[in-house]
């Protein structure tokens, strides 16, 4: 079962001293500059550091405090690394059978969930495959079933996909995506994307202290930060699911998108990039793209292009867009607008529910 997590900890030797809660079943993004914290955070609740005050607990366990600490081993969860870390001496069925025999299953048990849990990570047909031969996609979705075979009341996730090909990574989200649902989860992340596709949830670190938190939504709005407002870098319009392939806004108006699967009823997401977005005075003819009603609400002048800050049904977007163009269609503060963005270039994504 998934339990709330509440985590106060601090490791003077490195200037860290966090605290924040996570609430059960919530997917809640750790991001930071480098150097900001998060793998140490990551680290003081797998148990690989103990920290010197404080304390760290998972329901009504706790992990770690004055007088107690329970070790990695004896903890009930789920990690992701960067790097898969299979054990080379086992299969593929056996790597992931491993956490359920830890915790005591019969190896008949034991090897019967990593199967179901390889059929569910796509892998069915890979059991007795030595793990060297694997694709680092391929091992990496090894390494979250053995990471989800223990039936963990966390999962942690450190940059789960920085070190794959890129053209892995989308499927492989979508998968992780699909697989954390209803379990308390922890991703420390460099990528916007994790944040917007994965995570309910933001907890921005800098130098060793919780800067801002809040729902994923809040961030993109209002960024509290010039960190939080540089890593964001992409727009993110909510609203729900009209469909399988497009979103409505609260005003009506429609964002079509593509996604990697059907978008399911209710809540979602369209992400798209700032310079994917063209302003018109009048919606464009015979386009195929999504036309805005928008209002300017600044434009900021970063050099080669201008970054125009638009109101859409209540929602900041940014659009990225030539001096020229600003100068040809007279822009300034509180204008109407049309913003159009082709759809091959908005990627949508199911709200992330618990
Ligand atoms: N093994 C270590 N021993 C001592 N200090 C460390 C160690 N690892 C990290 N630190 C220090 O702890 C602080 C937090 O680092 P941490 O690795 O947790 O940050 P991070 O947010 O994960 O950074 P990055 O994004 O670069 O991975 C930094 O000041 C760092 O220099």
């Amino acid at each position: 079962m998934s339990e709330p997590l509440t985590v106060d900890a601090r490791v003077a030797a490195r200037d860290v001293h966090v605290r924040f809660d996570v609430a059960a079943g919530d997917v809640v993004a750790l991001i930071g500059p480098n150097g900001a914290g998060k793998s140490t955070t990551i680290h003081l609740l797998a148990g690989a550091l103990r920290p010197e005050s404080g304390a760290i607990t998972l329901g009504p366990t706790t992990l770690a405090g004055p007088h107690t600490f329970v070790p990695p081993h004896r903890r009930k969860i789920g990690y992701l690394e960067q790097r898969a870390l299979l054990f080379p001496h086992l299969n593929v069925l056996d790597n992931v059978a491993y956490g359920p025999r830890c915790w005591g299953a019969s190896r008949q048990d034991a090897r019967r969930r990593a199967a179901s849990e390889l059929a569910a990570v796509g892998l069915a047909g890979f059991e007795t495959r030595p793990v060297g031969t694997l694709s680092g996609g391929q091992a990496q979705r090894v390494a979250l079933a053995r990471s989800l075979a223990c039936d963990p009341d966390v999962v942690l996730l450190d940059e789960p996909f920085a070190a794959l090909d890129a053209t892995a990574t989308p499927a492989l989200r979508h998968l992780v995506r699909g697989r954390l649902r209803g379990i308390t989860t922890l991703i420390a992340t460099h990528d916007p994307l994790d944040v917007m596709v994965l995570a309910e949830r933001v907890v921005a670190l800098e130098h060793g202290r919780v800067t801002s938190e809040g729902s994923v939504e809040e961030m993109v709005a209002r960024p509290s930060s010039a960190f939080l407002a540089d890593f964001v870098g992409l727009n993110l319009l909510t609203g729900r699911a009209e469909g399988t392939q497009a979103l409505a806004l609260s005003d009506g108006s429609l964002i079509s998108g593509l996604s990697e699967a059907p978008l399911p009823e209710g809540g979602a997401r369209a992400v798209f990039a700032p310079d994917a977005v063209s302003l018109f005075t009048t919606p464009p003819h015979g386009s195929p793209r999504t036309a805005l009603r928008a209002v300017v609400s600044a434009i900021e002048d970063r050099g080669m292009v201008q970054r125009v800050s638009l109101l859409v049904a209540g929602q900041r977007i940014h659009a990225d867009v030539t001096p020229a163009a600003v100068r040809d269609l007279g822009l300034t503060e509180g204008d109407p607008v049309v913003a159009a963005i082709k759809a091959t270039q908005v990627a949508l994504h199911p709200v992330p529910a618990r």
